[in-house]
């Protein structure tokens, strides 16, 4: 069964449903009357058919809270320990709740290897897929207990995003302890007013979100707003709504209009281009000149070497790589054909000088533009 949501015009059955720290934890630990009230609603858009994948933050700050820690330790060990201890209590507490309604949760906890492997990120979707044909909610957060810098996600709206991405969900919606963006940090200025709808994303929007978070959160409205960038991109809606508020998800389902709704691009990214796009972890950086970057921004065309200017990193055949431009501005992400050394002896060629440089030649393409996403914009930066 779908559900008719007006805001979007669009059914929705499928919908990654993203909770902050801040909604779920208090002064004194897990939020569980928060944790009841969401849990409630989604076994409610449950019984109506739609499919609900539920990332929830809240580790940190309830295992903060349980070791009676008052700040985040700088240290890393300490940091992932605590995490560790949050995150059982967290799951707990989910399991509690959707257990009054007689529905059972899966945990899945994932750092950026797990996405950026290719192997990896379709295992998690079937497992993933799995759950929801069994009707089982997957509860999923970072894996915070063995999170270092190299695979570190960043923060739950960036996974959420990349899970919503992954699963091709619907709608995105963004549960956190404000209505939605406005358009100044509302704890600094008084007069800050709320913006409902962001038709077109620009870089522009960024400006209006601080990056400093909430007591409890990390990354703040900015890292709310570039999850939406990603989402949008490809083609599936966001919307920034409070946690708090009775029966938001419900009522967002049925079309109201709450917080903040990002107008999605018309066209569906692919899901692999998704992947290629806004989820994968770069291993180096190609930088094209001018009429290679309009080659590719304009014409949609595929990155020859004689476009290439410069290559950083040491990678593999298959590798994903960034693309930017002379100015360093990234203009996308492509899986490349040739491994770092080749594309650094052919770069500056011409496609019919590749055999006798490399005394093969396998392509003619360094990226074929099925493997190329573009995801800079320079004319809305
Ligand atoms: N322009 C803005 N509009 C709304 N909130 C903003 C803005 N700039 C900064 N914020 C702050 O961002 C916070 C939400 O981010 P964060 O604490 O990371 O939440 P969460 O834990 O839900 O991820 C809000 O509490 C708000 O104070
Ligand atoms: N993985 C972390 C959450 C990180 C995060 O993005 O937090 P938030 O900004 O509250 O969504 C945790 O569970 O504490």
């Amino acid at each position: 069964m779908t559900h008719n949501r007006k805001q979007t015009g669009k059914p929705i059955s499928r919908a990654v449903v993203k909770v902050g720290s801040n909604v779920l934890t208090t002064r004194s630990g897990l939020n569980i009357e928060a944790i009841d009230g969401i849990s409630s609603q989604i076994c409610n858009l449950l019984d109506q058919g739609i499919e609900i994948i539920l990332v929830s933050s809240g580790a940190m700050a309830s295992g903060m809270k349980k070791m009676g820690v008052a700040r985040r330790p700088e240290a890393i060990p300490k940091r992932q320990a605590i995490a560790a201890v949050g995150q059982a209590g967290l799951i707990r507490e989910w399991e509690k709740a959707f257990s009054r309604f007689d529905r059972r949760v899966a945990q899945i906890l994932l750092t950026s290897d797990d996405l950026t492997s290719r192997k990896r990120y379709l295992n998690a979707r079937n497992t993933m897929n799995t759950l929801l044909e069994w009707q089982v909610v997957p509860i999923i957060n970072e894996n915070d207990t063995i999170m270092v810098e190299e695979i570190k996600l960043g923060d739950n709206d960036n996974l959420a995003a990349m899970i919503a991405l992954q699963l091709d969900a619907d709608i995105f919606i963004n549960l956190t302890d404000i209505d939605g963006l406005y358009d100044k940090d509302p704890r600094i200025h008084a007069d800050a007013r709320l913006i409902p709808r962001v038709a077109t994303y620009s870089k522009s929007i960024e400006k209006y979100a601080g990056d400093i978070p909430g007591a409890l959160g990390t990354g703040g409205m900015l890292s709310k707003i570039k999850a939406a960038r990603k989402v949008t991109a490809a083609g599936i809606p966001m919307v920034i709504a409070k946690g708090y508020r009775p029966d938001i998800l419900i009522r967002l389902a049925a079309g109201e209009a709450h917080g903040t709704f990002f107008v999605p691009r018309d066209q569906k990214l692919n899901r692999k281009k998704c992947w290629i796009g806004y989820t994968v972890k770069t291993s180096g950086t190609i930088k094209i000149d001018a009429g290679a970057a309009k080659a590719l921004l304009a014409n949609g065309k595929s990155l020859l070497p004689g476009g290439i200017v410069g290559v950083e990193g040491k990678f593999p055949i298959g590798a994903p790589v960034a693309v930017v431009n002379g100015s360093g501005e990234l203009i996308g992400n492509g899986l490349v054909n040739y491994n770092a050394d080749e594309i650094r002896s052919i770069m500056g060629l011409k496609s019919g000088q590749i055999k006798a440089r490399l005394g093969q030649k396998t392509y003619d393409e360094v990226i074929h533009r099925d493997n190329l996403v573009i995801t800079g914009e320079p004319e809305n930066d």
